[in-house]
Protein backbone atom coordinates (compact mmCIF):
# COMPACT_ATOMS: atom_id res chain seq x y z
CA UNK A 1 0.00 0.00 0.00
CA UNK A 2 0.74 3.93 -0.06
CA UNK A 3 1.82 5.73 2.44
CA UNK A 4 -0.77 7.17 4.72
CA UNK A 5 -2.68 10.26 2.99
CA UNK A 6 -1.25 9.30 -0.26
CA UNK A 7 -3.30 7.86 -3.15
CA UNK A 8 -3.31 6.61 -6.85
CA UNK A 9 -5.26 9.14 -9.25
CA UNK A 10 -5.09 8.16 -12.65
CA UNK A 11 -3.95 11.10 -15.44
CA UNK A 12 -6.29 10.84 -18.75
CA UNK A 13 -4.14 13.20 -20.31
CA UNK A 14 -0.65 11.52 -20.13
CA UNK A 15 -3.24 7.90 -19.66
CA UNK A 16 -0.37 7.35 -16.36
CA UNK A 17 -1.20 7.11 -12.71
CA UNK A 18 0.00 9.91 -10.49
CA UNK A 19 0.32 9.92 -6.63
CA UNK A 20 -2.00 12.56 -4.44
CA UNK A 21 -1.77 13.43 -1.18
CA UNK A 22 -4.84 14.68 0.37
CA UNK A 23 -3.85 16.18 3.26
CA UNK A 24 -0.57 17.74 1.69
CA UNK A 25 -2.59 18.75 -1.54
CA UNK A 26 0.71 17.26 -3.31
CA UNK A 27 0.49 15.71 -6.62
CA UNK A 28 3.37 13.83 -8.67
CA UNK A 29 4.26 11.01 -10.86
CA UNK A 30 6.85 9.29 -8.47
CA UNK A 31 5.69 7.02 -5.85
CA UNK A 32 5.81 8.34 -2.54
CA UNK A 33 8.70 6.28 -0.33
CA UNK A 34 7.59 3.40 1.46
CA UNK A 35 5.14 2.88 -1.73
CA UNK A 36 4.56 -1.45 -2.03
CA UNK A 37 5.68 -1.69 -5.76
CA UNK A 38 3.68 -4.95 -6.22
CA UNK A 39 0.31 -2.63 -6.07
CA UNK A 40 1.87 -0.54 -8.42
CA UNK A 41 2.22 -3.28 -10.69
CA UNK A 42 -0.96 -4.46 -10.06
CA UNK A 43 -2.15 -1.42 -11.12
CA UNK A 44 -0.16 -1.15 -14.26
CA UNK A 45 -1.10 -4.29 -15.25
CA UNK A 46 -4.74 -3.22 -15.12
CA UNK A 47 -4.65 -0.14 -16.53
CA UNK A 48 -1.99 -0.53 -19.08
CA UNK A 49 -2.67 -3.74 -20.68
CA UNK A 50 -3.09 -1.89 -24.15
CA UNK A 51 0.60 -1.28 -24.40
CA UNK A 52 1.17 -4.45 -24.64
CA UNK A 53 -1.57 -5.23 -27.58
CA UNK A 54 -0.34 -7.38 -29.54
CA UNK A 55 1.15 -6.60 -32.86
CA UNK A 56 1.36 -2.84 -31.16
CA UNK A 57 3.76 -0.81 -33.00
CA UNK A 58 5.17 2.16 -30.25
CA UNK A 59 4.10 5.84 -31.84
CA UNK A 60 2.11 4.05 -34.92
CA UNK A 61 -1.92 5.06 -34.46
CA UNK A 62 -3.75 1.62 -33.68
CA UNK A 63 -5.67 0.75 -37.09
CA UNK A 64 -3.83 3.47 -38.92
CA UNK A 65 -1.38 3.49 -41.78
CA UNK A 66 1.10 6.02 -43.56
CA UNK A 67 1.73 6.46 -47.27
CA UNK A 68 2.85 8.73 -49.61
CA UNK A 69 1.76 9.64 -52.90
CA UNK A 70 1.56 11.09 -56.55
CA UNK A 71 -1.54 12.66 -58.16
CA UNK A 72 -2.02 13.49 -61.55
CA UNK A 73 -4.93 14.75 -62.47
CA UNK A 74 -6.80 15.58 -65.89
CA UNK A 75 -10.11 17.13 -66.76
CA UNK A 76 -12.53 15.13 -65.49
CA UNK A 77 -11.06 14.84 -61.99
CA UNK A 78 -13.13 16.65 -59.30
CA UNK A 79 -10.99 19.52 -58.81
CA UNK A 80 -9.61 19.92 -61.97
CA UNK A 81 -6.76 22.27 -60.27
CA UNK A 82 -4.17 22.40 -57.96
CA UNK A 83 -0.77 24.07 -57.18
CA UNK A 84 0.86 23.61 -60.23
CA UNK A 85 -1.77 24.54 -62.76
CA UNK A 86 -4.81 26.75 -61.96
CA UNK A 87 -6.73 25.02 -64.46
CA UNK A 88 -6.01 21.51 -65.53
CA UNK A 89 -7.16 20.20 -69.30
CA UNK A 90 -5.09 17.28 -69.67
CA UNK A 91 -7.74 14.12 -70.64
CA UNK A 92 -7.54 10.91 -68.50
CA UNK A 93 -5.44 9.42 -71.06
CA UNK A 94 -3.26 11.78 -71.13
CA UNK A 95 -2.31 11.38 -67.35
CA UNK A 96 -2.71 7.83 -67.50
CA UNK A 97 0.08 7.86 -69.83
CA UNK A 98 1.76 10.47 -67.44
CA UNK A 99 1.23 8.57 -64.52
CA UNK A 100 2.70 5.30 -66.32
CA UNK A 101 5.77 7.03 -67.36
CA UNK A 102 6.46 7.83 -63.38
CA UNK A 103 5.39 4.22 -62.79
CA UNK A 104 8.63 3.01 -64.91
CA UNK A 105 10.82 5.28 -63.53
CA UNK A 106 10.24 4.15 -60.15
CA UNK A 107 9.97 0.94 -61.25
CA UNK A 108 13.15 0.44 -63.42
CA UNK A 109 14.99 2.34 -59.51
CA UNK A 110 16.01 5.21 -61.40
CA UNK A 111 14.03 7.57 -58.87
CA UNK A 112 11.68 7.38 -56.23
CA UNK A 113 7.95 8.54 -55.50
CA UNK A 114 8.74 10.98 -52.69
CA UNK A 115 11.51 12.51 -55.54
CA UNK A 116 8.77 13.04 -58.00
CA UNK A 117 5.82 14.35 -56.16
CA UNK A 118 7.58 17.56 -55.17
CA UNK A 119 7.13 18.84 -59.19
CA UNK A 120 5.11 16.47 -60.35
CA UNK A 121 2.21 15.10 -58.27
CA UNK A 122 -1.00 17.28 -58.30
CA UNK A 123 -1.67 17.43 -54.75
CA UNK A 124 -0.77 19.80 -52.04
CA UNK A 125 1.26 16.84 -50.51
CA UNK A 126 3.67 17.50 -52.71
CA UNK A 127 5.48 19.76 -50.21
CA UNK A 128 6.01 16.92 -48.42
CA UNK A 129 7.34 14.42 -50.97
CA UNK A 130 3.91 13.09 -51.37
CA UNK A 131 3.45 12.12 -47.76
CA UNK A 132 0.35 11.78 -46.22
CA UNK A 133 0.66 11.28 -42.82
CA UNK A 134 -0.96 8.60 -40.85
CA UNK A 135 -4.69 7.72 -41.81
CA UNK A 136 -7.16 5.27 -41.25
CA UNK A 137 -10.31 3.97 -42.94
CA UNK A 138 -12.96 6.18 -43.68
CA UNK A 139 -10.36 9.19 -44.18
CA UNK A 140 -9.59 8.88 -48.01
CA UNK A 141 -11.54 7.83 -50.84
CA UNK A 142 -12.53 3.85 -50.90
CA UNK A 143 -10.27 2.91 -54.21
CA UNK A 144 -7.26 5.08 -52.51
CA UNK A 145 -8.14 3.65 -49.14
CA UNK A 146 -8.52 -0.36 -50.57
CA UNK A 147 -5.31 0.30 -52.50
CA UNK A 148 -3.23 1.68 -49.68
CA UNK A 149 -4.54 -0.88 -47.09
CA UNK A 150 -3.36 -3.47 -49.04
CA UNK A 151 0.30 -2.05 -49.63
CA UNK A 152 2.90 -3.65 -47.26
CA UNK A 153 5.09 -0.93 -46.00
CA UNK A 154 8.06 -0.10 -48.81
CA UNK A 155 5.61 -1.10 -51.50
CA UNK A 156 3.99 0.90 -54.09
CA UNK A 157 0.44 0.32 -55.57
CA UNK A 158 -0.47 0.24 -59.12
CA UNK A 159 -1.96 3.55 -60.71
CA UNK A 160 -4.91 3.85 -58.96
CA UNK A 161 -8.40 6.36 -59.96
CA UNK A 162 -10.41 8.10 -57.88
CA UNK A 163 -12.36 11.11 -58.24
CA UNK A 164 -9.76 12.96 -57.72
CA UNK A 165 -7.40 11.45 -60.71
CA UNK A 166 -4.62 9.00 -61.06
CA UNK A 167 -2.26 8.16 -58.42
CA UNK A 168 0.46 5.94 -57.14
CA UNK A 169 0.69 5.19 -53.57
CA UNK A 170 3.81 4.05 -51.40
CA UNK A 171 2.70 3.01 -48.44
CA UNK A 172 5.60 4.18 -45.76
CA UNK A 173 4.62 2.48 -42.44
N1 LIG B 1 -5.25 12.98 -44.08
C1 LIG B 1 -6.55 13.25 -44.36
N2 LIG B 1 -7.52 12.58 -43.79
N3 LIG B 1 -6.79 14.28 -45.24
C2 LIG B 1 -8.07 14.43 -45.87
C3 LIG B 1 -8.05 13.60 -47.15
C4 LIG B 1 -9.39 13.68 -47.85
C5 LIG B 1 -9.53 12.51 -48.82
N4 LIG B 1 -8.63 12.65 -49.95
C6 LIG B 1 -8.45 11.58 -50.76
O1 LIG B 1 -9.07 10.55 -50.64
C7 LIG B 1 -7.41 11.70 -51.86
C8 LIG B 1 -6.36 10.60 -51.68
C9 LIG B 1 -5.23 11.24 -50.93
C10 LIG B 1 -5.32 12.76 -51.19
C11 LIG B 1 -6.65 12.96 -51.81
C12 LIG B 1 -7.19 14.09 -52.37
C13 LIG B 1 -6.68 15.49 -52.33
C14 LIG B 1 -6.26 16.03 -53.70
O2 LIG B 1 -7.34 15.84 -54.56
P1 LIG B 1 -8.64 16.80 -54.52
O3 LIG B 1 -9.16 16.79 -53.09
O4 LIG B 1 -8.22 18.17 -55.00
O5 LIG B 1 -9.57 16.11 -55.48
N5 LIG B 1 -5.66 15.77 -51.41
C15 LIG B 1 -6.01 15.92 -50.11
O6 LIG B 1 -7.08 15.58 -49.65
C16 LIG B 1 -4.94 16.56 -49.24
N6 LIG B 1 -5.60 17.28 -48.14
C17 LIG B 1 -4.08 15.47 -48.69
C18 LIG B 1 -2.98 15.99 -47.79
C19 LIG B 1 -2.20 17.08 -48.24
C20 LIG B 1 -1.16 17.54 -47.42
C21 LIG B 1 -0.91 16.92 -46.19
C22 LIG B 1 -1.70 15.85 -45.78
C23 LIG B 1 -2.74 15.38 -46.58
C24 LIG B 1 -10.95 12.41 -49.27
N7 LIG B 1 -11.74 11.65 -48.53
O7 LIG B 1 -11.29 12.98 -50.27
Amino acid sequence: GLPPNWEVRHSNSKNLPYYFNSVDKVSRWEPPQGTDTDKLKHYMAANHSAGSRPGAVPGVPEGKIRAAHLLVKHRDSRRPSSWRESEIIRSKDEAMDIIKGHEQMIKSGGISLGDLAPTESDCSSARKRGDLGYFGRGDMQKEFEDAAFALKPGEMSAVVETASGLHLIERLE
